[in-house]
């Protein structure tokens, strides 16, 4: 192993501006790279949801829905989420999880698209596979077919019979990141509806939904948003399609007036056309005190640790990992990557858990990839350079395969 890289480690957390943060989180001695499967819990928490369960239903009871606005919690936690992905107030709804939500989205592009010469629905041929599987019954379901086209190779995809396209933002495998502005735009300069998978950047780095024009987005809050297993996910409806946006998925809630109890289904305005039934409130309001850790941080800031983080993590596996036994699957270029990095090692399996025995927290895609997941909130440079540093050790007694 060549020389350490600890005291650039310990230099570059001195300098680091959003060190502080990781106190707002419970977390123990183990190196933490998971929050792209799970984030970690925001250390007051515990007691927010004590408060909801005690106080709010255990005293108000009925009363929280109007008096503890419970009944108002997915708008207002969706504008929460709102300036992290760069939307304006009124644009995303929380509720459901991203599964559900792609659905509403997919549906509703092609709602929104209805030309029946469009008959084609691009899906990124790399997708979280639940994305594929909803995607292909939407489409289905609309009399339409699904195309699936690697992101690169979108531009040469797409055409008069593109009704819409799912990408997602960051690949949940490899960690690229794809060009969300310029892939956008081509979708768009085809006539199409452009739906996007958040849930590997939001909370990581900068989308700017509103600036790209966006069509629908969509994105879980577990990961980088730290709200916890199962927290819901959240949809995006550009301001434009608001007025025209059919849910497949037109519930009570979502009506313009919910407590009248109508047979005839009249949707509301805004962002709230895109909720469905009665939000589970725990998790909901779990995922809004987890959002406190925010406040104060620009996503920016955020991105640039990030970046610097994957950065110095790719320079200790090169310094201390014995030659050929990883690589990189995510791009090196910065505009590239993501917030993860991904490498590929034939004996991953017994290496990942042979990490986490020594308390380097990261997971396994099957067959032979190692993630690592980069949460600049709580993820320091000594983390980074222990991950590397242990991995090098543990490669270095496993047999090769
Ligand atoms: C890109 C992507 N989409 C969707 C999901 C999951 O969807 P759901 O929250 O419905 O389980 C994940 C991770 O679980 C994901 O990485
Ligand atoms: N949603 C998950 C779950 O319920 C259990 C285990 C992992 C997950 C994940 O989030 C997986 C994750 N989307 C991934 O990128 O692999």
């Amino acid at each position: 192993m060549s020389e350490s890289l600890a005291p650039r480690a310990a230099a570059l957390d001195a300098a680091d501006e959003l060190a502080g943060a990781r106190k707002l989180f419970a977390l123990d001695d183990a190196v933490y790279l998971d929050g792209n499967s799970l984030g970690a819990l925001p250390a007051h928490v515990p007691d927010r949801i004590a408060d909801v369960v005690t106080r709010q239903w255990g005293q108000l009871r009925i009363r929280s829905w109007t008096e503890g606005d419970w009944w108002t919690a997915p708008e207002r936690i969706g504008d929460r989420i709102a300036p992290l992905v760069g939307a304006a107030p009124g644009r995303i709804v929380v509720g459901d999880s991203t599964s559900v939500n792609v659905f509403k989205a997919v549906v509703g592009a092609v709602r929104l698209n209805p030309d029946p010469a469009r008959t084609d629905v691009l899906v990124d041929a790399t997708t979280f596979p639940t994305d594929g599987y909803i995607a292909e019954s939407a489409a289905r379901m609309t009399g339409r077919r699904i195309v699936p086209v690697a992101p690169g190779e979108l531009a040469g995809a797409l055409g008069p019979a593109t009704a819409a396209v799912l990408l997602n933002h960051v690949d949940y495998r490899s960690g690229r990141l794809h060009d969300l502005p310029s892939l956008t735009a081509a979708v768009h300069e085809a006539g199409a509806l452009a739906v996007w998978d958040l849930c590997h950047s939001a909370g990581a780095l900068p989308v700017g939904l509103d600036a790209h024009g966006v069509d629908l987005a969509v994105g879980c809050t577990y990961k980088y948003l730290n709200g916890g297993p199962g927290s819901p996910a959240y949809l995006y409806v550009a301001q434009r399609h608001q007025a025209a946006f059919d849910s497949p998925l037109p519930g009570w809630t979502s009506h313009e007036d919910p407590f009248a109890m109508s047979h005839a289904y009249t949707p509301a305005g805004g962002a709230v056309r895109g909720r469905v039934g009665t939000p589970d409130i725990l998790s909901m309001l779990a995922l809004e005190a987890a959002l406190d850790v925010w406040d104060g941080v620009s996503i920016d800031t955020v991105r640039a640790k990030s970046l610097a983080l994957t950065d110095f993590f790719l320079e200790c596996v090169a310094a201390y990992v014995p030659e050929g036994r990883v690589t990189s699957l995510t791009p090196a270029a910065h505009a590239e990557r993501g917030s993860q990095i991904a490498l590929r090692c034939d004996e991953a399996p017994r290496v990942m858990d042979e990490l986490i025995a020594r308390g380097v927290i990261g997971d396994l895609r099957r067959p032979d990839v190692l993630r690592f997941g980069f949460t600049p909130l709580y993820v320091g440079f000594a983390d980074a350079e222990r991950a590397a540093r242990v991995l090098a050790e543990v490669l270095s007694e496993q047999p090769r395969d």
